[in-house]
């Protein structure tokens, strides 16, 4: 593994470091078409990417998948879910408001998804905080998802869970958890937490591939091999609710039509440009959420595709 940064310029002209040498001959150029091509793609075909979500941000999560270029469907009822699976690329699991039934509920929808192979993405919301959320998450580990995506917290605390860190077993307490929702650790404690969730992940996976996603100030996402960090967005994606949870739902949006590492980074590249668009936008966090919503919609593939990327 090389520590080699490497990063190019975007349009914008956001960074202009090479530490490396260019993209030729490296996965990154292989990389940046397909996340163009995911991008175009979801705006071309509208993939359905149901929703099984948290009550307070649901409606910027169906927003923003279709404000992607996507389309949505919310639902918690698993008869639903699993009925509606079939014409949804990909399923988008939230753990963030839990009600009773929810223990039943979610790993009965994990194990249909895992017997037909059906790809979801976790966003597994305030990890490590409460009995019912921890026997909930520990139980997707016999029936995993597709991509993980959570604040550095989440990633730790449920690799603590999945007995995934050197020094945890499965069952115990995890040695991180989130303040409530928001992240307590710093997206680098989260690099070798994400990289072993991504193997496991991957090696239950029907192809062998997988990804997680770590965000924050600079996003982080893996396939268990290779680690790869985007800077940008803007500090404002943390004074609206659920900007983590309508990139969640982006993420199955693009899982629907690309690999997941690739759905991963598309989604996080969109996430980026279309902050740092709407920061110049707005004037303020309502002013801002809908700036974000318009700039989802007009950023080309092209911007989001010559994000600046390193790879370690
Ligand atoms: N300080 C920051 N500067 C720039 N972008 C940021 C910053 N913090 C978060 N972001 C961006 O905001 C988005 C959401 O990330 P965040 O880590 O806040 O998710 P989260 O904690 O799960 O959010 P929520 O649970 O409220 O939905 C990501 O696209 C991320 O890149
Ligand atoms: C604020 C909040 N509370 C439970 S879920 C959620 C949305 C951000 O994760
Ligand atoms: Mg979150």
């Amino acid at each position: 593994m090389s520590d080699a940064s490497l990063s190019i310029r975007n349009e914008r002209g956001i960074d202009s470091s090479y530490t490396n040498s260019d993209d030729s001959g490296c996965d990154l150029a292989d990389l940046r078409v397909r996340i163009r091509t995911a991008v175009e793609q979801v705006r071309a075909t509208r993939p359905l990417a149901q929703s099984f979500t948290n009550f307070v941000t649901i409606n910027l999560v169906a927003n923003a998948q279709l404000a992607a270029g996507g389309a949505a469907a919310m639902s918690f009822l698993p008869d639903d879910v699993i009925d509606t699976a079939p014409i949804s690329g990909a399923d988008y699991i939230n753990v963030g408001t839990l009600l009773p039934f929810y223990k039943d509920a979610l790993p009965q929808i994990a194990r249909a998804f895992h017997k037909t192979g059906h790809k979801w993405v976790l966003d597994p919301v305030a990890a490590g905080i409460g009995r019912t959320r921890t026997e909930i998450l520990r139980a997707f580990r016999a029936t995993p998802p597709t991509i993980v995506r959570g604040n550095a917290s989440e990633i730790i605390a449920l690799a603590d869970m999945w007995g995934l860190s050197a020094e945890a077993e499965p069952g115990n307490q995890p040695a991180t958890r989130p303040a409530g929702v928001e992240a307590v650790d710093e997206v680098d404690a989260a690099v070798e937490p994400a990289r072993r969730l991504a193997q496991f992940l991957a090696a239950s996976a029907p192809d062998k591939t997988a990804a997680v996603a770590v965000s924050g100030k600079i996003d982080l996402v893996t396939d268990g091999e290779t680690v790869y960090r985007l800077p940008g967005g803007s500090a404002m994606m943390t004074k609206i609710t659920g900007a983590g949870c309508s990139l969640g739902g982006v993420t199955a949006t693009y899982l629907a039509v690309a690999d997941p590492l690739t759905a991963a980074l598309a989604a996080s590249a969109l996430y980026d440009r279309a902050g740092e668009i709407a920061e110049t936008q707005s004037n303020g966090p309502g002013s801002f959420q809908v700036a974000f919503l318009d700039a989802l919609w007009n950023v080309t593939a092209d911007q989001v595709a010559a994000s600046e990327i390193h790879m370690f």
